[in-house]
């Protein structure tokens, strides 16, 4: 007997310390039974207190990972993280949008303060990738950096204009200190509020690529966006979960993927 599992591929850079970008990625896909495959756009020397290096891939090499896998196996959706240029949001552009679920997480600032990406990528999102898109998912800053408004203005009035640029929006609320987290998910033209109680944690570190992994997951398995939303936010929140009593390294700790106990929700 034969079978074939769901594959979704990740765009995104390396996190050397394991906890954001391509780690965060494949260790959720692994986590939600999928069969996860990846580009890599940059390889950053990263760890719990900040990113120290990054060297960039050329557009050209990243063209090539995306070929390879598309070439061969059957990609059911995907996500991208870091990208780092503005090239390479041209190439993942013109390669992935359009043929299948694309969920781009807009990646421009490390939660460390470390910039990841540059005005021209900027306007490669606003001009060229979001438009092409199915969901983007900002947090407020990324938001503010995508829309030009201040970060502080009413999350609703940035979920919509990030939304006037072409796609889906989930705005990520991941504001833990009211003990509330709210997203707002924004499909054509209609706000939907999800909150869920905040996990008193440090270790967040790679929160936001958890979080798009496994949307992108569950679109991938044919979850409108809504529910899909949901399911990643519990991932998420479950996660935070595991890791909240880690001690691990001198900064903000990873969120965990590892899990010792069955997944609630997933
Ligand atoms: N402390 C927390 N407890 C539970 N969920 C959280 C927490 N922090 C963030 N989240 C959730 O994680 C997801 C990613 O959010 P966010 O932290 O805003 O991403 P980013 O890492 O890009 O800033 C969202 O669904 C958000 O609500
Ligand atoms: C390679 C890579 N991709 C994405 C992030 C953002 O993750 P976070 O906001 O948790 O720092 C990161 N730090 N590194």
């Amino acid at each position: 007997m034969t079978a074939t599992p769901l594959v979704v591929l990740s765009v995104a850079g390396t996190d050397s310390g394991g906890a954001a970008g391509l780690a965060a990625d494949l260790a959720t896909f692994a986590a939600l039974g999928v069969h996860g495959t990846c580009a890599v756009t940059a390889v950053t020397a990263q760890d719990t207190t900040g990113v120290h290096g990054v060297v960039p891939m050329g557009a050209g090499d990243v063209r090539a990972q995306i070929r390879a896998v598309f070439d061969d196996l059957p990609v059911a959706a995907a996500k991208t993280g870091m990208l780092g240029s503005a090239e390479v949001a041209h190439v993942v552009a013109d390669l992935l949008a359009g043929s299948l679920p694309l969920v781009v997480d807009p990646v421009l600032v490390a939660t460390s303060g470390a910039v990841l990406g540059d005005a021209a990528l900027v306007r490669a999102y606003r001009e060229v990738l979001l438009p092409r898109a199915d969901v983007v998912t900002p947090n407020r800053d990324e938001a503010a950096a995508l829309t030009g408004l201040p970060r502080d203005t009413d999350p609703e009035e940035l979920a919509l204009t990030v939304h006037a640029l072409g796609p889906a929006v989930v705005l990520t609320g991941g504001e833990p200190g009211s003990g509330t987290c709210r997203d707002l998910v924004v499909r054509d033209g209609v706000v939907t509020v999800l909150e869920h109680p905040a996990v008193a944690t440090a270790n967040d570190h790679g929160t936001g690529c958890t979080y798009s992994a496994a949307l992108a997951v569950h679109l991938a398995r044919g979850l409108d966006l809504e529910a899909a939303a949901r399911r990643a936010q519990a991932f998420v929140a479950e996660a935070l979960a595991v890791s909240a009593p880690w001690v691990l390294g001198c900064g903000r700790g990873p969120v965990a993927h590892v899990f010792t106990q069955p997944l609630k929700e997933n």
